[in-house]
């Protein structure tokens, strides 16, 4: 395990020309571009976790059945400070660095103050987010770094405080038909509140773009929700969307504010300040985007972890999403450089195994199966804003007030009763034949939520992201056993609850990433892209490539460089044919890398 998660890796600077074997499809015309950790150590210095490591830019650009190969550190102000100090000089999520020891003491007092609030870093190593035309290598922090998708070229740091009052934001955003951005961040503490703040970015075409507008500039806000708890806010790595809502799970796997405004004096990491309570609830908050306001109801789940949402759609009047949970916050712990260091077999056991679990919220609690809303004056009549009347969604009834009865709230608890009088406690209100989720209604108008476990073992999963928000049928994974390192790539099919496999001694595939062809019809009409660390000093490594279908091998294309096990990334498809075959080379290169095509895979 040492070579593929602990030793740092080179860049290749120069593409370099793979050797394919088998049958590249015609129609596969494009890059694939990732990220993730690939120097765990500068100098003499070494950083404590996985997800500390500098970012490692690399990419495959599939071009008329030729393979090129390129990798670039991402130049973040972090990767120049550490490297011009030939040691590690700005905290990451599981190191916490100290300035020069020489230092005198008012700069040391003046370094712990500037830590309470601390200025996360740039080190962007988690995923690539495409925005109009623009691609960003993203982490988790404030900050992100645009970089040219082609040279893989460090570009402008971008502050996403200057946009939206968020401290920290997901690496995980979904993108509409249009290409436009839905992402969600946490603000920490601003004006005595922390909140989940859920957010657009428009994508912008060409000719915004050469205005020199940054599509960032019309971040929108459309929901907050304010956290459980002030000074604790839930650590979360993604969430989903339907059509028509989003899926936000507050997970018992919190930030402790305090701890971290105090980790740099104590000698900590931040990863130390997280800390899951497994007997804590995981809260369930589901925001119609029509509204902008979160669904009313009380909607929980036993406590869990999870970092990767697969996907959300609605179905008579329920939203189903399926995550991987694990029971606990083990994941983390594995992902230090010590544990991925001991062999795995014995001492590293995942504790908990991550598991695809399909869980299902009821939109209504009434069998009418739209929610009965009331509004109501003084002499009951019904007074409805025109808002509401419009809505389909809206049944109008004229309500008598019962002699004596105030209006007011009394009617609003005789209406929820109403309302929900069909689900008697203890009812299971979701009526979804597709699966056994259950959603009981507790006395205090709580639902507990209990999943359909679907598939153990899975990790990093992908899906046709044309399906995304709807429903669908395959999830695209690497699959974990005894460790955090995926060994094979799995496909499953939700229907049928089956699954196809690849695997091969001594490889270890990245997160596998699906590509439609061009004239899909089925779901599954596409390729498997998945980069392959190879730990056999005869076999170098490889990119692989899977017919999604059949799940059978169409080609590999051996790079004979040293291939860092990365994290996320996206498939950049070549502007259409006819165009990329008329226009000259440089347009060529140029326009694949801002492709217009739909949002990345
Ligand atoms: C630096 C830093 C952070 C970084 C977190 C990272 C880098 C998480 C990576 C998670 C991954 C890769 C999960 C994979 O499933 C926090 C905790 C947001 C906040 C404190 C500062
Ligand atoms: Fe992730």
């Amino acid at each position: 395990m040492n070579t593929i998660f602990a030793r740092n890796k080179k860049e290749q600077l120069e593409p370099v020309r793979a050797s394919v074997t088998g049958k590249i499809p015609a129609w596969l015309q494009g890059t694939l571009l990732r990220n993730g950790p690939g120097m765990h150590t500068v100098g003499e210095t070494s950083y404590n976790h996985w997800f500390d490591g500098l970012a490692l830019l690399h990419s495959f650009t599939i071009r008329d059945g030729e393979v090129h190969y390129r990798s670039k550190y991402l130049r973040s102000d972090t990767y120049n400070a550490n490297i011009e100090a030939n040691r590690i000089v700005v905290s990451e999520f599981g190191t916490m660095a100290y300035p020069d020891p020489c230092k005198n003491i008012f700069s040391k007092a003046f370094t712990y103050l500037s830590h309470t609030i601390p200025d996360f870093t740039d080190n962007c190593l988690i995923n690539i987010m495409k925005c109009g035309e623009d691609f960003y290598a993203t982490t988790e922090t404030n900050y992100m770094r645009k970089i040219n998708p082609q040279t893989l070229e460090t570009l402008e740091k971008v502050d996403y405080r200057k946009y939206v009052a968020i401290n920290l934001a997901t690496a995980h955003p979904h993108y509409d038909a249009a290409g436009n951005i839905l992402n969600m961040g946490t603000s920490i503490v601003d004006k005595g509140k922390t909140k989940y703040v859920m957010f657009k970015i428009p994508a912008m075409g060409p000719e915004a773009k050469k205005k020199g507008k940054s599509p960032l500039k019309h971040t929108e806000v459309f929901c907050s929700i304010p956290a459980h708890s002030l000074l604790s806010p839930s650590y979360y790595h993604s969430f989903g969307i339907t059509e028509n809502y989003v899926v936000f799970l507050e997970q018992p796997f919190r930030l402790d504010i305090l701890k971290m405004a105090t980790a740099y004096v104590r000698g900590v990491s931040w990863a130390s300040c997280l800390s899951f309570n497994s007997e804590d609830k995981t809260y369930i908050h589901v925001v119609d985007q029509r509204t902008r306001k979160p669904v009313p109801g009380k909607f929980y789940t036993d406590a869990m972890v999870v970092f990767h949402h697969v996907n959300a759609h609605e179905e008579d009047g329920c939203i189903l999403f399926d995550v991987v949970a694990y029971e606990d916050s083990s994941l983390y712990q594995l992902f230090y450089m010590a544990s991925l260091k001991q062999d795995f077999k014995e001492s590293a056991k995942l504790a908990s195994v991550p598991a695809l679990k399909r869980f299902a919220v009821p939109l209504s609690v009434d069998k009418a199966g739209g929610r009965i809303r009331t509004q109501y004056s003084e002499v009951g009549q019904l007074c409805v804003t025109e808002k509401m009347a419009a809505r389909p969604d809206v049944v109008l009834i004229r309500v008598t007030l019962p002699r004596g009865c105030r209006s007011g709230h009394s009617l609003n608890a005789d209406a929820q009763e109403m309302n929900e009088g069909n689900a008697e406690e203890g009812s299971n209100l979701i009526k979804v034949a597709s699966t056994t989720a259950t959603a009981l209604k507790e006395k205090d108008g709580q639902v507990y939520c209990q999943p359909e476990l679907l598939c153990e073992g899975l990790e990093l999963p992908r899906i046709n992201y044309a399906h995304n928000g709807k429903q669908y049928r395959y999830v695209f994974a690497a699959e974990v056993q005894w460790s955090p390192v995926p060994t094979k790539i799995i496909k499953y099919d939700i229907l049928t609850k089956s699954s196809f496999k690849w695997e091969e001694e001594g490889c270890w595939p990245a997160e596998p990433l699906f590509v439609p062809a061009p004239d899909a019809k089925d779901e599954d009409d596409g390729v498997i892209l998945s980069a392959i660390v190879s730990t056999n000093p005869q076999k170098p490594p490889f990119l692989l490539i899977l017919d999604a279908k059949s799940f059978t091998e169409l080609a590999r294309a051996y790079v004979d460089v040293e291939l860092h096990l990365d994290l996320h990334g996206l498939f950049i498809p070549d502007a259409g044919e006819g165009a990329r075959k008329q226009a000259p080379p440089e347009e060529q290169r140029d326009r694949a890398a801002g492709s217009h095509a739909a949002p990345p895979t």
